[in-house]
């Protein structure tokens, strides 16, 4: 069977690629909470074996381990102390901080059980057993003390707040974070194929959410510890996939609880290649080039003829049946030579691209500009008001035209402005006096909020381009509904990229007109694909493994193995493994993107092939499970010095193909997991 259609994959993935407001999530653990179930321990099993992973993977002994628990006064902080409990009860010691003025009683009394130590920074804490500083010098000190602990463990267990944070991080918790993580500010971290650190201690588990960061809105809003790894539990919470504050949560694990999701809106989701393959237009028997899509293209100018290549040329090769350009001679002649295919001149068009490389009204400095005009022109039959817009084919709305939108867009007006020309786009159409002053700094602090008014003040569907692409379009009640994409790497970051989205963009807009006829307010989703297939033929074309966002990785108790397998560092991208060693591969120029985007989509319709049921739910487009697959079907001499270790862990595979299975019906000792752990991870 397909792979695209396999209902439990399907659900796998609704799983990881929706995030859902605190509230929300609160609201879903109720039942089970009442009705028993122990969500504390299933948390704290999560982390305490994410904890061991992450030694795994950095090649510390858990003989030798120093780990921190930064505990606050909730259940996050009753969370990390049992997790710590276990882990202290595995023979790892742990050094508890309390940074608030309580802990979590059952949390610490299992903690103290297993013979963990608790140091208490705040003179108000009132922690039974455990003395607090009796003034403001003892106060110092014993901050002092946690820190230096800290700096110097392998692991910070960073249980300081989870999803009751309120506002930015307040009094000793912001202290503790301003010192160990961050003051202020955008990560500065390198960036790595799955967040993973350079090596360099401590390492940082964030339990639920790192803290500090804005749960709901992405937002940093003041010290915040930034993460290698962030386990959440029971579903994903919009700070995990918004950015700024996902770049802050480094490698995702998703613990599952069994979850109603299904009376609930996602706050937030998250496009992947299942979506994407199914969104994308597979040929018809009967198609003919018009029924394919034809996008049209007022794009580049006498100025920046460049704009106008990549833009059409990107256009060309994102599977519609033809492209039409309008624009100066010279861009004519360039878009020719490049894409002998392209049909010069208006005609009828089943999406439009406007506005790359088109100067905007600053820059025309005689207001003569012909391409100004055209798109002027055009977008004045995009005003909601005029008769017809609704029947209107969608546009793309990129750069220059940005100041030619009418007063109030059709939802099919897609705009696709970076953070510098969102922030100019609010500040001169935003009545609201504060919106006067926005800056692209602002937009890149709260990319969700500005993203939202300006869906708001314009009417029109905004996709706002990053690391992460935050898009903001309608949903059926013709609310505001939220979809991102993370899948490029940062060196797409480069000039002309913008261009090629847009052609890209157009194209996916174009196939999807039918689609987007009955559904208009699926111009948000359609964004996003495109969105999702820029960047992945940008990892192609770079051979990166980093991307803005990575799927989570979904911890199962029952598959311990599997999850170590899942939480290996991917080290290079199979498809490019005959060049290209490595996982950040090699810089990029926008015509590499448009060279690759084919094979983006190649990869997406081979989606639609027939599949062993195994290969259900395979993720990663560019690695598929190849290096954990590698390493489990390796031969046991591979695995390790110790065949007779294999012998006595793995169970004898039925087939005799060498693998190593663990026995469903044995229990493992911790011993015995860590030495799997640790043939797996190398
Ligand atoms: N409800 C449940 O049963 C479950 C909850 N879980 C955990 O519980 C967490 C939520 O617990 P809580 O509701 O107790 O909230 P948290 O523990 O996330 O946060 C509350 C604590 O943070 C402090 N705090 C809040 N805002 C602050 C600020 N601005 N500056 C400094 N300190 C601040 C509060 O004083 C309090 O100590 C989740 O994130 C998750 O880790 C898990 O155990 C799973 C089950
Ligand atoms: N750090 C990053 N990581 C991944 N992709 C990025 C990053 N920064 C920007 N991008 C992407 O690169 C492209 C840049 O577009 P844009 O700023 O319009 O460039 P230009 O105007 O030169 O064409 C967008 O698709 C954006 O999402």
């Amino acid at each position: 069977m397909s792979m695209l259609f396999d209902e439990d994959a399907e659900l796998d993935d609704e799983f990881v690629s929706a995030a859902f407001a605190s509230d929300d999530v609160r609201a879903m653990e109720k039942p089970l909470l009442e009705s028993g179930v122990p969500l504390m321990h299933m948390a704290a099993s999560a982390v305490a074996m994410s904890a061991r992973v992450m030694m795994a993977r950095a090649h510390v002994s858990p003989d030798d381990a120093q780990i921190v628990l930064l505990a606050g006064g909730g259940d996050n902080g009753g969370d990390g102390l049992f997790a710590a409990a276990e882990l202290a009860d595995q023979g790892i010691p742990v050094t508890a901080v309390a940074v608030g003025t309580s802990l979590h009683a059952q949390g610490l009394a299992a903690f103290e059980r297993a013979g963990g130590e608790v140091i208490v920074l705040d003179p108000r804490a009132a922690i039974t057993g455990h003395e607090a500083p009796a003034d403001v010098e003892e106060a110092q000190e014993a901050f002092d003390e946690a820190l230096e602990i800290a700096e110097n463990a392998n692991l910070i267990i960073d249980a300081m707040t989870g999803i009751g944070l309120v506002g930015a991080l307040r009094g000793i918790p912001a202290h503790v974070a301003a010192e160990l993580g961050r003051e202020s500010g955008l990560p500065e971290s390198m960036a790595l194929p799955k967040g993973e650190s350079l090596g360099a201690f401590p390492l940082v588990l964030a339990v639920d959410t790192p803290s500090g960061i804005g749960v709901d809105d992405g937002t940093l809003p003041g010290p915040y510890i930034p993460a290698d790894v962030t386990v959440t539990f029971g579903a994903m919470k919009p700070c995990a996939m918004l950015p700024p504050s996902a770049y802050a949560c480094g490698q995702l694990v998703l613990v599952d609880f069994d979850f109603d999701t299904a009376p609930f809106t996602p706050a937030v989701e998250a496009m992947i290649p299942r979506t994407a393959a199914q969104m994308i237009r597979m040929p018809h028997i009967a198609d003919s080039k018009y029924s394919r899509g034809v996008v049209g293209l007022i794009t580049g100018s006498q100025s920046y003829p460049g704009a106008a290549v990549l833009s059409a040329h990107a256009a060309a090769v994102s599977n519609v049946g033809m492209i039409r350009y309008c624009g100066p001679t010279r861009a004519e002649d360039l878009v020719l030579r490049e894409v002998p295919e392209a049909v010069m001149g208006q005609g009828h068009v089943q999406a439009w691209v406007v506005g790359s490389g088109v100067p905007s009204a600053e820059a025309d400095e005689n207001g003569d500009d012909v391409q100004r005009e055209r798109i002027r022109t055009l977008l004045a039959r995009y005003d909601a008001t005029v008769d017809g817009s609704a029947d209107m084919p969608p546009i793309v709305v990129d750069a220059g035209a940005l100041d030619l939108l009418p007063e109030t867009c059709t939802s099919q007006v897609l705009i696709t402005p970076h953070a510098g020309e969102l922030a100019r786009l609010i500040a001169h159409r935003d009545d609201d006096a504060a919106a006067a002053e926005v800056t692209a700094a602002d937009v890149l602090a709260e990319p969700l909020h500005w993203a939202t008014r300006a869906w708001e003040i314009t009417g029109a569907t905004v996709l706002l381009k990053g690391a992460i692409t935050v898009i903001v379009g309608y949903d059926e009640e013709g609310e505001s509904s939220v979809v991102v994409s993370g899948s490029a790497p940062a060196w797409l970051a480069s000039a002309g990229a913008g261009d090629v989205l847009a052609g890209t963009l157009g194209a996916v807009l174009a196939q999807g007109a039918d689609t987007l006829r009955l559904f208009p307010d699926q111009v948000g989703l359609h964004a996003a694909v495109g969105a999702y297939i820029h960047g992945l033929a940008a990892q192609l074309a770079s051979g990166s493994m980093q991307s803005g966002w990575n799927r989570p990785v979904v911890y199962d108790p029952a598959d311990v193995l599997g999850f170590f397998s899942d939480m290996l560092p991917i080290t290079h991208s199979p498809e490019h493994a005959h060049y290209l060693q490595g996982s950040l591969g090699q810089p990029i120029t926008a015509t590499d993107v448009i060279r690759d985007l084919t094979t983006a989509f190649s990869l997406l319709i081979r989606m639609y092939d027939d599949h062993d049921e195994d290969d259900a739910g395979d993720e990663d487009l560019i690695d598929p499970d190849e290096g954990p697959d590698d390493v489990i079907d390796a031969e046991p001499d591979d695995l390790g010095d110790d065949d007779d270790a294999d012998d006595d862990l793995g169970d004898d595979d039925p087939d005799d193909d060498g693998g190593v299975y663990l026995d469903a019906d044995r229990d493992y000792t911790d011993e015995e997991l860590d030495e799997l752990a640790k043939k797996l991870l190398g």
